[in-house]
């Protein structure tokens, strides 16, 4: 007989005050790998409103060590002062660190940008694609958070193909270009040159 083990579970979910606000952070994990994923929710809604969320790749770096690096840090904090703003919404936090090529492997990926590849092509200098992340789990997160209908927090169109493709009905995106620095420009701009993402140009210059 097949087993019928779910890929994802989900397994608590408790209060998180944060400097933001009042959050409930809920955790989920991946059943064949054991990797955890977690998702913050702030307010309620009903089945038809329409939610703002955040998918947001872990990146230990910017989220946690105040790297200039990328942009993922300033772009953590908008989307959980947006939500708040915004009086309810959902942050799908991915531990996928370094667009899934592993925290060492991104540390190498940076040496060879810092000796003059760019985010492509140090990727692909390791054997890896540009980007490995997988977004499927999100579809769970949302029906376990009762969400069906999104505005989604982005500048990555991947993002949104990826949810739609699972059926989630993304009403809108919202840029979240925010975070340019002089360290992180030149990775911004060869986001949008080679990644597809879409970013304001005048933010750039
Ligand atoms: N491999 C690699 N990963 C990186 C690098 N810089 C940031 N990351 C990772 O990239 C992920 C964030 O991806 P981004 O491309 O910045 O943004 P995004 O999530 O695709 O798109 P947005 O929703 O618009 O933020 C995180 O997992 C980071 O750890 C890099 O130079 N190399
Ligand atoms: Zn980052």
């Amino acid at each position: 007989m097949k087993s019928t083990t779910p890929p994802y579970q989900f397994v608590s979910e408790a209060k998180l005050p944060t400097r933001f606000g009042d959050f409930k952070i809920h955790g989920f994990v991946e059943t064949l790998s054991g990797q955890e994923h977690i998702a913050l929710s702030y307010g309620t809604w009903e089945n038809s409103d329409i939610v703002p969320i955040r998918i947001h790749s872990e990146c230990l770096t910017g989220d946690a060590l105040f790297s200039t690096r990328c942009d993922c840090g300033f772009q953590l904090e908008k989307a959980l002062q947006n939500i708040v703003d915004n009086g309810c919404g959902v942050l799908l936090y991915l531990r996928q660190e370094g667009r899934g090529i592993g925290l060492l492997n991104k540390i190498k990926a940076y040496n060879l940008q810092d000796e003059g590849f760019d985010t492509v092509e140090a990727n692909q200098h390791l054997g890896f694609d540009a980007d490995l992340r997988d977004y499927s789990i999100c579809k769970l997160m949302l029906d376990k958070l009762g969400v069906n209908k999104v505005e989604l927090m982005t500048n990555n169109p991947k993002k949104l193909a990826a949810l739609e493709g699972m059926g989630v009905n993304v009403v809108a995106r919202k840029p979240i270009d925010h975070g340019v620095t002089k360290d992180n420009k030149h990775y911004l701009m060869t986001k949008t040159s080679k990644m597809g993402h879409t970013f304001d140009p005048d933010k750039l210059k």
